[in-house]
């Protein structure tokens, strides 16, 4: 379901990235994505397919950063791009109707418009904070995302230094989904953490 918090790794590998996403998972994370750059394709493989089983078995949905390829090969739920990686309208034409595409807007309104007109399954804009992920990040604005909310019928999710304490401002604002991760994997307790995240995410009227 696309609503509440969605977690996105952190670069961790191997058992540690499963650990830590089990975590997410186990404090009720709705959504996992798989955001991993480095060039190792056999690895890449390895964790997507086993976070993909992981997200299943937690009945959450899984979704690969960037790689069209490798989101059809481990038969994600979806695939996230951003500016700098596959176009919609081709991921469409690989993937088909089945799988989920987000599509980051960063803080462009006319982006997120076309996106939705172009098909796609979800809208990020972002970053609504200081990241300390993406630091150089463009930043969107709060009236961004109730115009976004006002125009657009897809889930919206906020992206971007997001943390307990500014997230309700996004949600009260119209963000379906929220996309964390220093916030959450950063944490000495995940699934606290990420508990709080889900609980928020479910109080907003
Ligand atoms: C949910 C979500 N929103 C935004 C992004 C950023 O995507 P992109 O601009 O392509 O940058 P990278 O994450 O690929 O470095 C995202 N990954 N997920
Ligand atoms: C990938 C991405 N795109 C915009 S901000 C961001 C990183 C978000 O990470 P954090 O939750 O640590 O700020
Ligand atoms: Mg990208």
């Amino acid at each position: 379901m696309m609503q509440g918090l969605y977690v996105i790794t952190d670069g961790s590998t191997g058992d540690v990235l499963l650990d830590k996403v089990e975590q997410a998972l186990r404090g009720g994370a709705a959504l996992v994505q798989y955001r991993d750059k480095s060039m190792d394709a056999t690895r890449r493989g390895q964790e997507a397919a086993a976070l993909r089983d992981l997200c299943h078995h937690y009945h959450a949905l899984f979704i690969v950063n960037d790689d069209v390829v490798l989101a059809k090969t481990v038969q994600a739920d979806g695939v996230h791009v951003g500016r700098d990686d596959s176009a919609l309208r081709a991921a469409r034409d690989y993937l088909g109707k089945s799988t989920l595409i987000g599509v980051s807007c960063y803080n462009r309104l006319a982006l997120a418009l076309d996106a939705a007109a172009q098909g796609a399954d979800y809208i990020a804009f972002g970053s609504f904070f200081p990241s300390p992920t993406k630091p150089d990040a463009p930043r969107a604005t709060l009236e961004l995302l109730q115009q976004a909310r006002q125009q657009l019928a897809l889930p919206i999710c906020a992206i971007g230094g997001i943390t307990l304490d500014n997230a309700p401002s996004l949600l009260a604002n119209g963000a379906d989904m929220l996309a964390v991760i220093t916030d959450v994997f950063n944490s000495s307790d995940i699934v606290q953490q990420a508990t709080r995240y889900q609980a928020l995410a479910h109080t907003v009227p």
